[in-house]
C-alpha cells in the first residue's frame, strides 16, 4: 500500500528509485511502476485512458498538490475510478530541491531528444516515455487517449490559465476537448505551429493522444498554493475520472470562454549575449506594437511583426539553442478546422 495514500510523500521520500509494487483499493488495482509513476486500473472495462502528469518542472508544485489530493480521494474510495489512469510526478529530485530542473529542462527531452543531452533528467525522460508507451499499449482498440501535463508559469499572466496545444498538422481540433478546457477555467489556448520536444507533444505525436501543456497560474512553493484557484479543473477531472464523461459545451459557449492564439515564432537564444528587452515583471500575453524590438544578440534581432503580437514564457536564462519565449498572435475559433 501507499502509506496514508500519500503518493507525493512516497515519491519525495524516494526521489531516485522505488521498487515496483501493486496495491488494491475499493474500485480497482494500482501499480507503482517506479518512483513517481502510478498506474490505476478500474474494475470495469473503459474506453478512456488518461495520463495526468505534474512536476515535470520540480518547482511547479500547485498541480502536484492538486493531483495528489485527487489520487488520495480515489485510493480512499471517496470517488469512483471509471477510467484507466496514469499519474506521473515528473522530476522528484528537482521537486525536493525546489528547482525547475537539476541538469537539463526535462520538458525539452521528449520524442527522443534526450539522446542529445546529458544529466539527471536524461534517464527520467526515457522512463517517462516508456511508461506512457506501456500505458497506451494497454488501452482498448479505438479508445480515447488523453494526456494533460499540468504546469505553472514563472511569470504572472494576463490570462491566468492557458494551454499550449501541440502541433497536429492539418488535423482538426477536437471540440469536446476544447469544451473540457473551457469548463476547466482555462482562459486561452495557444496553438503550436511546429513539432517540439515537450511531453505533451510526445503523447500527441507518438500516441495519438489529445494532449496539452496546461498552465494553471503562477509558481509557488509546496504549501503556499491556493488550491481553490484550481476548483474548476478539479471538478472536470473528478467528473472525467468518476463518470468517464466530458463537459457538454456548445460551440458558442466555448467561443465566449476561450481566447485563441497562434504561436507565431519561437524565440531561440542564439548567443551568450542574447537579451530580451522587457523587464522581469512583464506578464505573459503582453502585446506589442509592430516594429518593437523584443530581443537582440550580437547575432540577431527580433522585431514584432504585427501589432498585437504578444510574448509568452519570456526567459533568456536558458542554454544557447533553447527557447527563450514564444510570440503569439490572436486568432478566432471560427478560423479553426474543428470536429
Ligand atoms: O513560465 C515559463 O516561462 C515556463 C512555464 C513552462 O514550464 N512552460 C512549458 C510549456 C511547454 C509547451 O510549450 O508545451 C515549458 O516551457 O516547458
Ligand atoms: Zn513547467
Amino acid at each position: 500500500m501507499i502509506p496514508n495514500n500519500d503518493f507525493l510523500a512516497l515519491t519525495l521520500n524516494n526521489p531516485e528509485t522505488l521498487a515496483p509494487f501493486q496495491l488494491e483499493f475499493n474500485g480497482g488495482q494500482g501499480f507503482v511502476e517506479e518512483t513517481g509513476i502510478l498506474r490505476l486500473e478500474p474494475q470495469q472495462a473503459t474506453d478512456i485512458n488518461l495520463v495526468l502528469s505534474v512536476g515535470i518542472h520540480g518547482n511547479e508544485t500547485g498541480p502536484i498538490e492538486l493531483v495528489n489530493q485527487l489520487l488520495k480521494a480515489i485510493l480512499e474510495g471517496r470517488f469512483a475510478l471509471t477510467v484507466r489512469l496514469l499519474v506521473i510526478i515528473g522530476n522528484p529530485i528537482a521537486a525536493n530541491r525546489a528547482e525547475r530542473f537539476c541538469d537539463v529542462n526535462l520538458n525539452r527531452l521528449f520524442s527522443g531528444a534526450w539522446r542529445h543531452y546529458e544529466g539527471l533528467e536524461v534517464p527520467r525522460a526515457q522512463s517517462l516515455e516508456q511508461a506512457v508507451t506501456r500505458f497506451f499499449a494497454g488501452s482498448a482498440t479505438g479508445s480515447v487517449r488523453l494526456h494533460y501535463d499540468l504546469h505553472t508559469a514563472i511569470r504572472g499572466s494576463e490570462y491566468e490559465k492557458f494551454v499550449v496545444h501541440p502541433f497536429i498538422g492539418d488535423a482538426p481540433y477536437d471540440l469536446q476537448q476544447l469544451g473540457l478546457l473551457a469548463a476547466s477555467g482555462i482562459d486561452a489556448v495557444l496553438l503550436s505551429q511546429q513539432p517540439t520536444t515537450t511531453f505533451s507533444y510526445y503523447s500527441s505525436a507518438e500516441h495519438g493522444a489529445h494532449a496539452f501543456t496546461v498552465e494553471l497560474g503562477k509558481v509557488y512553493p509546496f504549501g503556499e498554493n491556493d488550491l481553490s484557484r484550481f476548483e474548476a479543473i478539479r471538478q472536470t477531472l473528478i467528473t472525467l475520472i468518476s463518470d468517464a464523461s466530458f463537459p457538454k459545451l456548445e460551440r458558442d459557449a466555448i467561443d465566449s470562454k476561450l481566447k485563441f492564439f497562434a504561436v507565431q515564432d519561437a524565440l531561440v537564444k542564439d548567443h551568450e549575449d542574447y537579451q530580451l528587452t522587457i523587464s522581469e515583471d512583464v506578464k505573459n500575453f503582453t502585446g506589442f506594437e509592430k516594429g518593437y524590438e523584443l530581443a537582440h544578440s550580437s547575432q540577431s534581432q527580433y522585431l514584432i511583426k504585427a501589432s498585437g503580437d504578444a510574448i509568452i514564457f519570456p526567459n533568456a536564462n536558458v542554454p544557447i539553442g533553447q527557447r527563450a519565449g514564444l510570440v503569439v498572435r490572436p486568432m478566432r475559433l471560427a478560423d479553426l478546422a474543428l470536429r
